[in-house]
């Protein structure tokens, strides 16, 4: 067994791993990045990258589907699976190619293979290779998909997104359950590459969405693509070797159906990987679910005692905001103050920002509307504006004229707050609008920023002067704004 002692011990060698091991190599030459798994990050290797190739195949067969709306007529489209799955295959194995080269940056004398527990707060069992201690310890373990015991009667068609990335061809038949973020944007995918796809969920969510004018849009959009049942009622789920049959009653009808299907694919949520750490070694307070306590700002865990810890926990590990770009930042400010124990400080966080890559895009931008009614005591300082893009000028010369946003600000200051967006390509209109929230903008100075004619964000614009209409700040939205041209 082999002892070391290092300065800053990197659990996990993903995103905010990677980003945690280069940010304390600012501070120190000692650093050691533990990987228990594959180099190459979850995003890269089955995560957002080979997710948006899978789309943006499915989204070339809905562009040759669709254009017969434009008077194109694209003869027998066919959807050849092996090419679909080679493709997503090869472009994805270029992205975790560049990690595994970025890799080479970091001494092999300052990686480790291996799984970490933790035997004391300062001491790590690497397998059982290695002892090390370490002065501050960063957690960046990731997370895992998780589903609930009902699909467990699928056997071995019960699988997970990792899964899908692996496949050399499509299948027939897919039934999606949990129509969370990881869902959709691959259900729809599946869908539109010619796969039959029904989608079950619980409660009736759809997404991230929050606002339940934008959540029903959805509803309403996703359904004319494909079966989404956001509140199901599933009977029976039995595994007939190479299928699954599912019964279930059909949303609309009542009726009780039974159908199969070659996969069930779970996308009902991911747990934190902290539970196979030894965590309870690290005399941490943890929460219910068994993570560690942790300062948002800072990264930085609680010890049981209440006391300020030498551990830090950073990405999807916390649970806090599982995204890539929240990933890399806290990697680097958990680092900054693993390496500076005496000196903690407080990372700058931008604002909340998140993207659904389905069609009609979803996006949400700022704290969402519960939170901020917690926040601001209530509807009465919040005033809403909203948008249909049904008749949006360039939406509906796209032909992508579906959806809805809902507009956030602060009545009397008449700041902008956030956004809940459902429409085409809304992720540029999410970074514009998550950009005037850092700058702390109001409606009014937004609605004086330019709008080129004609662009989706006239649309926006239209969101805008009914949210300043409904602040008092502005004159009410009674008909179309005749100076705007068509494109509001
Ligand atoms: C299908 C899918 C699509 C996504 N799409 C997007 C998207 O479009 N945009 C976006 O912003 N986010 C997306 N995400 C989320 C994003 O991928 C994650 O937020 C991000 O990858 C988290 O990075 P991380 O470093 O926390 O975890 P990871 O990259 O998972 O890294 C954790 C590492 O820790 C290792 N590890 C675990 N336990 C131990 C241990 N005990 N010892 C040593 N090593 C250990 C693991 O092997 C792993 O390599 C997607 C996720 C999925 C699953
Ligand atoms: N575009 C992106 O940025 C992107 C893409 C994919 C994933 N991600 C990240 O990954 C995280 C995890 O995604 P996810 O989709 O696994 O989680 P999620 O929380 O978004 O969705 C899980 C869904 O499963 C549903 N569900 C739970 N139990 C169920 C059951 N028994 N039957 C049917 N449905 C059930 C939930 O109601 C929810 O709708 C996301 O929160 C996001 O942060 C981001």
């Amino acid at each position: 067994m082999q002892q070391r002692h290092t300065d800053i011990a990197v659990l996990g060698a993903g995103s905010a791993g990677l980003s945690a091991w280069h940010a304390a190599k600012k501070h120190t030459n000692d650093v050691v990045l533990i990987e228990a798994g594959d180099y190459g990050t979850t995003c890269a290797r089955v995560g957002c990258m080979p997710s948006k190739l899978l789309i943006a195949a499915a989204e070339a067969a809905q562009r040759a589907r669709s254009a017969s709306t434009f008077g194109v007529n694209v003869s027998a489209i066919e959807v050849d699976g092996k090419a679909v799955m080679a493709r997503v295959k090869n472009e994805r194995d270029r992205f975790v190619g560049n990690v595994l080269n970025s890799m080479k940056r970091i001494p092999e004398s300052q990686r480790l293979r291996g799984h970490a527990r933790f035997v004391q707060p300062h001491t790590l069992q690497i397998d059982d290779h290695t002892q090390l201690t370490a002065n501050a310890i960063v957690i960046a373990t990731g997370s895992r998909p998780t589903w609930p015991g009902m699909l467990e009667p699928a056997g071995d068609r019960l699988i997970v997104n990792d899964d899908v990335f692996e496949w050399d061809t499509l299948p027939e038949s897919v039934a999606v359950f949990g129509p969370g973020v990881i869902g959709l944007e691959l259900g729809q995918a599946l869908s539109r590459l010619g796969v039959r796809t029904r989608m079950f969920g619980v409660g009736g969510a759809i997404g991230p969405l929050q606002s339940e004018k934008v959540r029903q849009t959805a509803d309403e959009v996703f359904n004319r693509e494909f079966y989404l049942d956001a509140d199901a009622e599933v009977k029976h789920i039995e595994y007939q070797g190479d299928s699954v049959a599912i019964t279930f009653i059909e949303r609309d009808s009542g009726r009780e159906l039974t159908e199969t299907f070659d996969y069930v694919l779970a996308a009902t949520g991911r747990r934190p990987n902290v539970d196979q750490l030894d965590i309870e070694n690290a005399e941490l307070a943890l929460n219910e679910r068994g993570v560690p306590n942790f300062n948002r700002f800072t990264l930085q865990c609680v010890n049981a005692d209440n006391s300020e810890s030498h551990i830090f926990i950073a990405g999807d590990a916390n649970q806090a905001v599982p995204l890539l770009h929240e990933a890399i930042i806290e990697g680097q400010i958990a680092a900054r103050n693993a390496a500076n124990l005496e000196n903690v400080q407080v990372g700058r966080r931008n604002v909340p920002l998140s993207v659904v890559f389905t069609e009609p895009q979803m996006a949400m931008v700022g704290e969402n509307r519960a939170t901020l009614e917690a926040r601001y005591g209530g509807c009465d300082c919040i005033a809403e504006g909203g948008m249909s893009f049904d008749d949006q000028g360039r939406a509906t010369v796209m032909g992508e004229n579906h959806g809805y946003m809902a507009l956030f600000a602060e009545h009397g200051s008449g700041q902008f707050l956030g956004a809940e967006l459902l429409g085409p390509r809304v992720e540029h209109i999410a970074h514009l609008l998550a950009w005037a929230l850092e700058q702390k903008l109001t409606v009014s100075e937004m609605l004086a920023m330019p709008f080129y004619h004609p662009v989706l964000e006239e649309g926006l614009r239209t969101g805008l002067r009914d949210l300043n209409a409904n602040l008092k700040q502005g004159p009410a939205v009674s008909e179309r704004c005749m100076e705007c041209g068509p494109g509001d």
